[in-house]
């Protein structure tokens, strides 16, 4: 079950380069997870603004140390103004698919009480529905019994592996991730109440109409999601 696509490394690199001009000094930013955010965060680190970041993973925050930026907790600075993150897959409503980087629980928070929420992804992202695969983070207790209740809700679920140890993976929360198939999901916005009621169930990837704008780069450039989805609506 594949549930990252690698994206086009020009896309990545204008729109990350591009979301840089609505940071301004002062603010607090979230810093999402992924590729993309890697190349935001290391423009950012290069342009003269002074600002505390938020970060939605161990990852990002070892790179964003790493970069020089002032890390603060978010229960230290109670909120924030400004979130910056990729997505794996957007459907022409903004609805976001996350956590191909397993880092979805923190990300939704920080999204979550953040003022602004942008989503930058290249063009290669974008479909016309949501149809990845859906990572849940679970708590490793309960993951027979939310395996069960997938299967209810007509998903089929899979334990994610680490890759580079024997056994599952790990979160930063220390939980496990299940990646589910529900085939082209029609309804982001029920699947997610769906799935937000199993017990056991720490958070799940889906974002339905959270994102206040998504920036979407190619090589002809950034565009905004609307115009895109009003091109294909002519
Ligand atoms: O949700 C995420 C991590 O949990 C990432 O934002 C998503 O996987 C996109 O990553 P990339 O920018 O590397 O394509």
């Amino acid at each position: 079950m594949s549930v990252k696509r690698d994206g086009s490394d020009v896309g990545k690199e204008v729109v990350g380069e591009r979301v840089v001009e609505l940071v301004e000094s002062g603010m607090v930013v979230g810093f999402g997870t992924g590729s993309t955010v890697g190349v935001f965060l290391r423009e950012l680190a290069g342009r003269d603004v002074d600002v505390v970041g938020v970060c939605t993973s161990f990852d990002t925050e070892l790179l964003a140390r790493r970069l020089g930026f002032d890390v603060r907790s978010l229960s230290s600075v109670g909120s924030v103004d400004l979130a910056v993150d990729g997505a794996d897959q957007v459907d022409f409503d903004g609805n976001l698919i996350k956590g191909g980087g397993a880092a979805h629980f923190r990300e939704k928070v920080v999204a979550s009480f953040s003022d602004r929420f942008v989503c930058i992804v290249d063009d290669t992202k974008v479909d016309s529905e949501l149809d990845l695969p859906v990572p849940i983070e679970v708590a490793p207790f309960a993951l027979e019994n939310v395996l069960g209740e997938i299967g209810c809700l007509g998903g089929e679920g899979v334990l994610r592996s680490c890759g580079e140890k024997d056994g599952p993976l790990v979160t930063d929360n220390g939980n496990f991730v299940v990646d589910t198939d529900f085939g082209r999901i029609q309804k982001p916005e029920r699947l997610s109440k769906e799935i937000s009621c199993i017990t056991g169930v720490v958070e799940h990837g889906l974002f339905p109409g959270m994102a206040d704008s998504v920036l979407v780069g190619s090589s002809d450039g950034v565009r905004e999601l609307r115009e895109i989805k009003g091109n294909e609506e002519r």
